[in-house]
């Protein structure tokens, strides 16, 4: 059974056609990372899912309830992380994931959930004081709350420093070897990238495309950044690179004592690619390889938006 369906929605408020027509499933135990610039609709979706708005047409469909006639069914299997959380200044943390476990009715490790997200010292001080990042990592500890079988995370990493980031990465990977399924909104797209199964790209309310990582990463245009340091670098070498099958762009750099290249080429080109250098007058030094990022491919079905997507703070 999908864990979400998405069968053709549409929202508009007012003048502004927040969604058109998203058709989108997500699987059970998937983490799905939902990607999109600033206003691209993903906020609207996931208030679509929580029926906190209500589609103009289309149908929702979560863990098999439907979104707006089960709602309640809907909530009480989810975990929500809600974009800009706001605490309850006088409340501490502890007192939160009380309020939570209350208001589900469900029996919850306090304490260790909120070690789980490294507040463990801070759990009896009112949430207040926190900081932006450890309000973040209180929202996830009550989203934690009875062991959901979905995960709704809006913009989690957002306010965290990249410990924080890495270690909510981390425990959307925890949440789904317990079999939960993730999904989870970002613009960033190193953050979605790292620790998502699959991935939608949202813009302007429609879907422009849902893959997997590494499909999204071949169709980016070359599987590899190969950077390769050179003793010399002739331009029958340039050019030798540059007939192999698999290679898409050569860039030589003479301008430093030792040249350089910078190779985009496919994984299974990367070894042809040095023995033609060395086999025509430019013998390698050195080389490094990076992965494509899938930051083009965004920027491409994204149209160049505002919203920068930054290729992530490291990976995991
Ligand atoms: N309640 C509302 N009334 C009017 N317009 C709205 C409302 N909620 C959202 N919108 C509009 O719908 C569009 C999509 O907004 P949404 O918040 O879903 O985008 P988003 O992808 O979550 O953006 P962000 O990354 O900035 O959070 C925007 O143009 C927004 O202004």
């Amino acid at each position: 059974m999908a864990a979400i369906e998405l069968d053709g929605v549409t929202k508009e408020f007012d003048a502004v056609t927040a969604l058109r027509g998203v058709d989108l499933t997500v699987e059970e135990g998937e983490i799905f990372g939902f990607l999109g610039p600033n206003g691209a609709g993903k906020s609207t979706t996931i208030d679509v899912l929580l029926d906190f708005v209500r589609p103009t047409s289309g149908r929702a469909t979560v863990l098999g309830h439907d979104a707006q006639a089960e709602s309640a069914q809907v909530r009480a299997r989810t975990g929500v992380l809600p974009e800009g959380f706001d605490v309850y200044d006088r409340l501490t943390a502890r007192q939160h994931v009380e309020f939570v476990a209350e208001s589900k009715d469900v029996a919850a490790d306090v304490t260790g959930l909120l070690d789980r997200v490294g507040l463990a010292d801070a759990a009896d001080r009112t949430a207040g004081d926190y900081s932006k990042g450890m309000q973040q990592r209180l929202a996830l500890a009550m989203a934690l709350v009875g062991e959901p079988d979905l995960l709704i995370l809006d913009e989690p990493t957002s306010g965290l420093d990249p410990n924080g980031a890495r270690e909510m990465r981390e425990l959307i990977r925890t949440e789904r070897d317990r079999g939960a399924t993730v999904f989870f909104s970002s613009h960033i797209l190193g953050q979605v990238e790292a620790v998502c199964d699959r991935i939608a790209i949202l813009e302007d309310g429609a879907v422009q495309t849902v893959d997997r990582v590494e499909s999204l990463r071949a169709d980016a245009g070359g599987g590899t950044q190969l950077h390769v340091t050179v003793e010399s670098l002739p331009d029958g070498a340039v050019s030798a690179v540059r007939t192999l099958s698999g290679v898409s762009t050569v860039a030589p750099d003479r301008g430093a004592a030792d040249p350089t290249v910078s190779i985009a080429c496919a994984d299974e080109a990367k070894l042809p690619a040095l023995n033609a250098l060395d086999q025509h007058g430019a013998p390698v030094l050195d080389f490094v390889t990076e992965e494509a990022s899938l930051e083009d491919l965004f920027v491409e079905y994204t149209s160049g938006n505002t919203a920068q997507p930054v290729s992530g703070e490291g990976r995991a």
